[in-house]
């Protein structure tokens, strides 16, 4: 069973995960990237793909040439659950060295 975030928890979001927002009517969070073509775009999604596998939690996105758009939701749990902090996180590692050009 997978756990919701807890309230406080969730208070700690905005420090813990800046470059991330809520999703408006939505208990996810969401952050959109830019890189400097496809290429880049692309070799930083094979990383997230790698990741998220490993951990068994996936991301919703959405690609267009340089952008790639995130939400991250735990299905299991309707909602937030500390799965998604950690993929969130591991995804601000990767953009860094993916070469992301700019955050939200
Ligand atoms: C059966 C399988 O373990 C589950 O469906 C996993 C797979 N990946 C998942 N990813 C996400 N984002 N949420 C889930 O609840 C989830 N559940």
């Amino acid at each position: 069973m997978v756990v919701p975030l807890t309230t406080s928890r969730r208070a700690e979001l905005g420090q813990q995960l800046p470059l991330w927002r809520m999703v408006p009517g939505r208990d996810a969070l969401f952050r959109s990237l830019v890189f400097s073509d496809f290429s880049q775009a692309f070799g930083f999604m094979s990383r997230v793909a790698l990741a998220a596998e490993a951990i068994n939690h996936h991301p919703e996105w959405f690609n267009v040439w340089n952008r790639v758009e995130i939400t991250l939701s735990t299905h299991d749990a309707g909602g937030l659950s500390e799965r998604d902090v950690d993929l969130a996180l591991r995804i601000d590692q990767l953009a860094l060295e993916s070469g992301v050009r700019s955050g939200i």
